[in-house]
């Protein structure tokens, strides 16, 4: 008699797969039994068990045969590893043998030990020693990470020095992140993006956890509900008649940068959310105008790779000096955050104004004046900064780019403009100026909006995550600390989920697409404002703000593409917010029949 090795397979259905605890236990159980490996076949998880028996010896070069049992064992095949066996014995101590390993193993499953083998880490390109392969990711990285998933598939690892980037781009693989949501919901931030968020006192980047629940709560109830901004429309109508007005006045039949017009627009009307009562006519201009010069200088900074982000040991040095820059730029944010809280102080009791009228500032100041900051939602000095901060820096690119892309999109496809045209005089009439009211029955508009957003969404990597723990992602482990990005730029444009993906058409989201692709991140292939715990709490006033402006400015002007040009220019620049690389220049012609609706604002 002398030993033989039999590799026996046994299929398992997906809910069946063995893990590495569960391994040791059979082995345990059974020593006459290893477990040797786990190879995917057919959609199924084998479990490949190492026979150790004593066995007489006889001639069985190859036997097969299909077996069954409660335990979803589907076949078993055995194959002679190593010398002579008798063909019956081996059938039946096998069978037997199987049937009890099965039925351990149902037991263990039961007992609900879910712990999975270690998975692999995600295939990926090979980069330089240290560096890794950052000198070859070029400068647009939304591009580069989608070319780099034809190569490599839906999910790829990257090492960026010694940091671990893993990329996901696609549907499943983005539910499956969704599933694991807790373990998703934290973020690495710059060294920049530690300093600009106040010590992580914001939203963007706080650590997952109490803290970040809290912010986001008083947020999302306080400041983004809809009596809050209901009650601020009167805030938006104000900008929005006054920039109708201006561009009527003093730029009818000439070029106008339309996105530089819409950033300013939009940025005047979240400053004015934001702490309308307190900065007016030329003093709040100036301010507005240091907020932009600051938050422009915070949008590069955190844009820029930091090599002491990627080398941890380089840091001290600052080789950059990024940190140096954004310690200087975080002083100038500070200070004027700081006096316009401190104004606001000062005005006291005397001047408070009804629960109603209150800006966004108020609001965040009478948590604060709780003064018990270990209590439900009373929050600390740094974390109403940091707020501001978020919705000053987070709300207005974002938005004022997306409005600038939708009217590109719009130019460069006029049977689009026209349906939009069409429908503006449908629901509001050349008689009348655009109400925030008439917004829900804007369909082909806010398809339109919705079609650039899939084309351009502002952040086509959205804003990255870092898993708390090891985490199995398809087929690979994630570990904790990783960077995640979700690209959502690739899947926004990917040709197995679209039809024609690189043809603007707003129709795709009219009908019942119009509430199965909705902003909130509830499709797994469209999500311009992310997904998940994280997904942007900002919505509600991104949307109102888009629409509505972009309603208004459609409904006042025909607008025609400058200098005799025929073409719109859609390459884009690569920046935390992904922007048209050459400015949109358009000539606004007035459309309203009573040139006194252009009058409105005084
Ligand atoms: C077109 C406009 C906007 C777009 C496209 C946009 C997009 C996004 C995206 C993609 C994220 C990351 C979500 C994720 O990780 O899954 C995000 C987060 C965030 N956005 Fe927006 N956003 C917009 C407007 C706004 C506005 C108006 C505000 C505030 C007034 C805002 C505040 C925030 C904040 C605070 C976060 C961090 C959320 C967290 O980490 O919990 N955003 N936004």
């Amino acid at each position: 008699m002398r030993p033989c090795n039999y590799l026996v397979p046994i299929t398992f259905s997906h809910q069946l797969e063995i893990s590495r605890p569960l391994s040791n236990t059979i082995n345990r159980k059974f020593p006459h039994i290893s477990t040797q490996k786990k190879v995917p076949y057919n959609g199924h998880s084998h479990l490949f068990f190492q026979f150790h028996l004593h066995c007489i010896a006889s001639q069985l070069p190859f036997y097969q045969t299909p077996l069954h049992s409660t335990a979803n064992l589907t076949w078993l095949r055995m194959e002679e590893a190593n010398g002579d066996l008798q063909q019956g014995k081996l059938v039946v101590g096998a069978f037997v043998t199987i049937v009890a390993v099965s039925i351990v193993a149902f037991w263990l499953m039961k007992k609900g030990n879910k712990t999975r083998q270690a998975a692999p880490l995600p295939p990926g390109p090979r980069g330089l020693p240290v560096i890794g392969y950052l000198p070859f990711l070029g400068i647009h990285l939304h591009k580069s990470f989608t070319q780099l998933a034809r190569d490599y598939g839906p999910i790829y690892k990257l090492w960026l020095g010694h940091k671990l980037y893993v990329v996901i781009s696609s549907p499943s693989l983005v539910k499956q992140v969704r599933d694991h949501d807790v373990t998703f919901s934290d973020r690495y931030p710059s060294t920049a993006s530690k300093i600009l968020s106040f010590g992580r006192n914001d939203i963007a980047f706080c650590p997952y956890g109490a803290e970040w629940r809290k912010l986001r709560k008083v947020f999302v109830r306080e400041l983004m509900s809809s009596a809050r901004l209901n009650a601020s429309y009167v805030l938006r109508k104000r900008h929005v008649e006054k920039a109708i007005k201006d561009v009527y006045q003093k730029k009818t039949g000439k070029a106008l940068d339309f996105g530089q017009f819409a950033f300013m627009l939009i940025s005047n009307t979240v400053l004015s959310m934001l702490w309308g009562s307190t900065a007016h006519g030329e003093q709040g201009e100036m301010l507005s105008s240091q907020i932009r010069g600051v938050a422009e200088e915070s949008m590069v900074l955190q844009g820029a790779p930091n090599i002491s982000d990627l080398i941890p040991s380089l840091a001290r040095f600052d080789l950059q000096r990024v940190e140096r820059k954004t310690h200087e730029t975080f002083r100038r944010l500070d200070q004027i955050v700081s006096s316009i809280i401190e104004e606001r102080r000062k005005l006291g009791e005397g001047n408070r104004v009804g629960e109603e009228a209150k800006d966004l500032l108020q609001v965040l100041l009478d948590l604060n004046n709780h003064g018990d900051y270990a209590a439900e939602s009373s929050i600390t000095d740094n974390q109403i900064k940091g707020i501001l901060v978020d919705s000053m820096i987070g709300g207005t690119d974002t938005t004022s780019t997306t409005i600038e892309w939708t009217m590109a999109e719009l130019m460069l496809h006029p049977d689009a403009m026209q349906k939009v045209h069409k429908e503006l005089d449908e629901v509001i009439g050349r008689s009348n100026a655009v109400e925030e009211f008439h917004l829900p029955r804007l369909h082909y508009l806010e398809a339109a909006i919705k079609e650039a957003f899939r084309l351009h969404p502002a952040l086509p990597l959205l804003v990255p995550r870092c898993p708390t723990e090891d985490c199995q992602i398809g087929r690979y482990t994630i570990p904790k600390g990783a960077t995640v990005f979700i690209n959502a730029y690739a899947m926004h444009r990917d040709p197995q989920l679209w039809d024609s993906p690189l043809e603007f058409r707003p129709e795709r989201f009219l009908d019942e697409n119009a509430a199965k692709f909705d902003y909130l991140g509830n499709s797994s292939q469209y999500f311009p404002f992310g997904t998940g715990r994280r997904v942007c709490p900002g919505i509600p006033m991104a949307e109102k703000m888009l629409n509505y402006i972009l309603a208004s400015l459609l409904h006042s002007f025909e607008w025609k593409l400058a200098h005799g040009s025929t073409e719109v220019d859609l390459t884009d620049k690569f920046g935390i917010v992904v922007k048209l690389e050459k400015p949109l220049v358009l000539i606004p012609t007035p459309r309203l029949a009573n040139p006194e609706l252009y009058y409105s604002y005084s």
